[in-house]
């Protein structure tokens, strides 16, 4: 019952503490505002997000934003979105979260096209990566990892958010098929587009995606191609190619491990962050790069 569920993983906070400044983003059933929170009994004031439910929004959109809140507030890890808590005794509801102040990963990076060196685009990497260890750890399975729901904050952290059960609107909803449910095809892997089989190891397929889109500073995987397109082409053993004008080329060997067909063979979160560490600490590692011509990896070898 969402409304238990709330109770035990969601801090009520009183409305009167919270004060809206602007809104930041909009789905269709409600707003991301940026705003402040006080807390009297730490003469203190936080920056936070604040996502509302409009009031006519319904009962359906009001459960689900209460499960977002409560799968939040279960959650305690550096690199995952955490929540202050909700207002839920007045309306408009809300979800308060620590306030990212670069918004969306795919958005910054298309923003910042260009901007940033391999290393900081790794430790953004390593920071997704960070926050999927803790989730696989719990058994958490995302299924919806992408850039999109990513979000930065001013510091060039990056942590998993979107825990919402139905998609908010916002997004281009061609990035979801109507067969079998919302599925974002092109950052699924193929057995959980066929047969629905999400598993960490499926979330790993995806993070393999977020990898390609952070070295392409938020290119849409597999371009304009049809979602089809995209399935027929990955199932003959098609893959994303190497990014920019020179990958290195360790860093698209992880990509592609990351979309290997037999998903026990795909590495795990820890191996990733692992493998991630190991390229920052020594960047001569990169120094072999692959010319964005010669994609001579097989994806299964
Ligand atoms: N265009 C934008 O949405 C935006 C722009 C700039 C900064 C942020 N920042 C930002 N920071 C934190 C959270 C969110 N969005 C969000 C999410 Cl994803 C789920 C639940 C929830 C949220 O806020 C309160 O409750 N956003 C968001």
């Amino acid at each position: 019952d969402p409304n238990e569920a709330i109770r035990e993983f969601a801090k009520e906070i009183d409305v009167s503490f919270i004060t809206i400044e602007e809104v930041i983003g909009g789905g269709e059933f409600g707003d991301v505002c940026k705003g402040k929170f006080r807390i009297p009994a730490m003469n203190i004031e936080k920056d936070v997000a604040i996502k509302t439910l409009k009031p006519d929004g319904g009962d359906k959109a009001r459960s689900d934003m209460l499960a977002e809140a409560s799968i939040m507030g279960q959650f305690d890890d550096p690199n995952i979105v955490s929540l202050e808590g909700v207002v839920t005794r007045s309306n408009p509801i809300m979800i308060v979260t620590e306030y990212m102040r670069n918004g969306s990963l795919d958005k910054f990076l298309q923003q910042n096209d260009g901007m940033f060196t391999i290393l900081q685009l790794i430790g953004m990497m390593r920071g997704v990566a960070s926050g999927m260890v803790y989730l696989s750890h719990i058994s958490f399975v995302h299924r919806d990892l992408a850039a999109r729901n990513i979000l930065v904050n001013e510091n060039l952290v990056c942590k998993v958010s979107d825990f919402g059960l139905s998609r908010e609107l916002e997004m281009d909803r061609s990035d979801y098929t109507t067969k079998g449910g919302k599925i974002p095809v092109r950052w699924t892997a193929p057995e959980a587009i066929s047969y629905r089989k999400f598993t960490s190891a499926s979330d790993v397929w995806s993070f393999g995606v977020v990898m390609w889109e952070i070295l392409t500073y938020g290119e849409r995987p597999y371009w304009n191609w049809s979602n089809q397109d995209v399935i027929k082409a990955v199932e003959e053993g098609f893959r994303l190619p190497p990014t920019m004008n020179y990958c290195p080329k360790i860093l698209y060997q992880l990509m592609l491990d990351c979309w290997r067909v037999e998903r026990s063979e795909r590495p795990k979160f820890i191996e990733i962050v692992n493998r991630l560490d190991n390229l920052s600490r020594n960047p001569y590692l990169m120094e072999d790069g692959i010319a964005l011509s010669a994609i001579d990896i097989d994806p299964d070898h």
